[in-house]
């Protein structure tokens, strides 16, 4: 079954809004662990608006489940971090410094060879890889020549269109899912999933290893708490009777 890896950067966004520690983020991967969450993940960013580096220390730490660290190795404080601290999976984005939030995948075809020289460095530190990319069937192609184990479907394309037309919406992460895993190459998915969207897409691509979730879950949490909320999510991801696939 999919598991779910609980993004909590924007706690740590709330945090940083008053200085302090009120959310205390640490304590926050301790109660998402304990509510049901099959992973804790964060994306702590070069200016460390919501998760700082330090906070990615405190958390491994405290881990019991699969510890996910997004982010742009181009950065070479990113890189000593994620061999620092050994997450089970470090997942590679290709995030420019002044990007609100992750808006596109790798060009796996323009940046194969620096994706496969990365990759390694991590796989040889025993840390799974995962790159993010667009649902295009020639990214992933590319993507299994660098060696990673896994990549992950960015899926804001996917939650915006599923509003109008959900059968157009999944047709391109169907074709891309279909491709990795003829390519022996695991599956995550992540960005804007949300309650509405997120079971129809695990009903179609049942074999997704993992999904990332992170803004919706938390503004969820506001009205329905944290560990109904987490609990909800999970309910999603259960699929029903028969798969469609
Ligand atoms: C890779 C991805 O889709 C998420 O990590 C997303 O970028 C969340 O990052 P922010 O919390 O900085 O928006
Ligand atoms: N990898 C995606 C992620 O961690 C969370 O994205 P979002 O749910 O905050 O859009």
């Amino acid at each position: 079954m999919t598991k779910l890896s609980v993004n909590i950067n924007k706690i740590a966004t709330l945090r940083n809004s008053r200085g302090g520690n009120n959310p205390d983020v640490v304590q926050a991967a301790i109660d998402a662990q304990k509510f049901g969450a099959e992973g804790i993940t964060v994306h702590p960013r070069p200016d460390e608006r919501h998760i700082r580096y330090d906070d990615v220390r405190k958390i491994k730490k405290i881990i019991t489940t699969e510890f996910n660290i997004e982010g742009n190795p181009q950065e070479e404080k990113f890189v000593q971090l994620v061999l620092e601290t050994k997450p089970t999976q470090v997942t590679l984005v290709p995030d420019a410094l002044s990007q609100v939030t992750s808006n596109h995948g790798w060009d796996t075809i323009e940046h194969k060879q620096y994706l496969k020289d990365i990759i390694a460095v991590f796989k040889n530190a025993r840390i799974r890889t995962s790159i993010f990319v667009d649902p295009k069937i020639e990214m992933i192609e590319a993507a299994a020549e660098t060696g990673t184990d896994r990549v992950e479907l960015y899926t804001e394309a996917y939650a915006h269109n599923y509003e109008t037309n959900k059968e157009e919406a999944i047709a391109p992460y169907l074709a891309a899912a279909v491709a990795a895993r003829e390519m022996n190459i695991g599956l995550n998915a992540g960005h804007d999933l949300d309650l509405k969207n997120l079971n129809y897409l695990i009903r179609n691509i049942s074999w997704i290893d993992e999904v990332s979730i992170g803004h919706a879950l938390i503004c969820d949490a506001i009205y329905f708490g944290f560990e109904n909320t987490i609990q909800l999510y999970k309910r999603q991801l259960a699929l029903p009777e028969g798969n469609l696939f």
